[in-house]
């Protein structure tokens, strides 16, 4: 069946009440992918120079947290087609018949309206005008028109991702600094390499849902090279923060190891072309992937924590 066929086959499902409960609603937030957006949100409110009211602090987390969820959910809304061809997404509570597309889009835009507009009228209006343009980003740029269109959708797309830490920095100091603008390009270039990883042993998912994925498009090794590309440019990025001051020593000597980590694991992917052995080396990529990102953040975060503890300034 074609994907025009799937979808018109779903505009006659829409209005039809779905079953969902409770557990099906949180499904379409992307939990467990959103945890690390959140994450990344949390320190960028946690490392702002300036402070926040702890209340006001935890508001602008949860507006943050919501409006990605959010976004899941108005991204599953217009994905439908999509997931329930592939295999990996095809349990997801539209395609499993849990929860009709209408009843999505109106939970999402409901959630989205609401978290930018409580952390407009509670912190301050530049936060919730970057979180406005992030689940726009993600849902109407990357959703509805890169990724259908073109093997670079995820690299522009993938923006949307990068925008969460500079976000909490902008409800703390409602400013853009370039702090917030390097926590952004660490995103911005890790993206690549955490998604063309999985891509690369998830392909046939993608050529099946007609997605015009790097590998489906490019080729295995094209992806490969693109990879290697921007983990050679994620390494040293992800130093900056030390580079710059505002990472300490030990951020410094972390993010330098977990950037040569990844480089390496980068680079077997790029000679392992063969067999179980490539897709090994693929699958530890992607799930390095992860791992660097959190300690990245983490470690930002923990030494900041520190160092004020330490010195008593906030
Ligand atoms: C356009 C950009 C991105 C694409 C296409 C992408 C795609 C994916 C896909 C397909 C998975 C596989 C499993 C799943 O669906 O749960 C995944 C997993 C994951 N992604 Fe991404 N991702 C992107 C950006 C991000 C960003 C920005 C973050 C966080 C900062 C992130 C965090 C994660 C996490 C934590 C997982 C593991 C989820 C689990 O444990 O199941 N991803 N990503
Ligand atoms: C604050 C805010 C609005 C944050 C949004 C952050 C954001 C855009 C994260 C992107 C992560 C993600 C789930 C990509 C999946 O791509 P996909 O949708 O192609 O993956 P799928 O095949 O699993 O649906």
């Amino acid at each position: 069946m074609s994907l025009a066929e799937v979808r018109e086959e779903m505009v006659d499902e829409a209005w039809a009440g779905g079953q969902g409960g409770v557990g099906d609603y949180l499904a379409l937030l992307k939990p467990r992918v959103m945890s690390l957006v959140i994450f990344t949100a949390l320190v960028g409110i946690a490392i702002a120079p300036g402070g926040i009211h702890p209340v006001l602090g935890f508001t602008a987390l949860l507006c943050i947290a919501i409006g990605a969820g959010a976004s899941g959910a108005l991204n599953m809304w217009y994905d439908a087609d999509i997931d329930r061809v592939m295999s990996r997404t095809r349990n997801r509570p539209i395609p499993a018949g849990k929860v009709t597309r209408s009843e999505a889009l109106a939970f999402g835009m409901t959630l989205a309206v609401l978290s930018v507009l409580v952390l407009g009228l509670l912190v301050n209006w530049l936060s919730a005008g970057l979180l406005a343009f992030t689940i726009f980003f993600y849902v109407v740029i990357y959703t509805m028109w890169l990724k259908r269109s073109t093997p670079q959708n995820i690299v522009i797309g993938g923006a949307a991702g990068a925008f969460p830490p500079m976000v909490g920095w902008a409800a703390v100091t409602g400013s853009v600094s370039l702090e917030s603008i390097v926590l952004f390009l660490i995103i911005f270039m890790w993206t690549p390499p955490h998604f063309w990883a999985l891509a690369l042993f998830k392909s046939s998912d993608y050529e099946a849902a007609g997605v015009p994925m790097m590998p489906v498009v490019a080729g295995d090794a094209s992806t490969r090279n693109q990879i290697l590309l921007y983990s050679l440019i994620l390494a040293p990025v992800g130093v900056l923060p030390y580079a710059l001051g505002f990472g300490g020593l030990v951020y410094g000597v972390t993010s330098g190891v977990l950037g040569a980590a990844f480089l390496l694991l980068a680079y077997r992917v790029w000679r392992n072309r063969e067999g179980d052995e490539a897709r090994r080396s693929a699958i530890r990529l992607f799930s390095f992937s992860i791992l660097y990102l959190f300690l990245l953040f983490a470690v930002l975060l923990g030494e900041h924590l520190a160092v004020s503890l330490l010195t008593g300034v906030a």
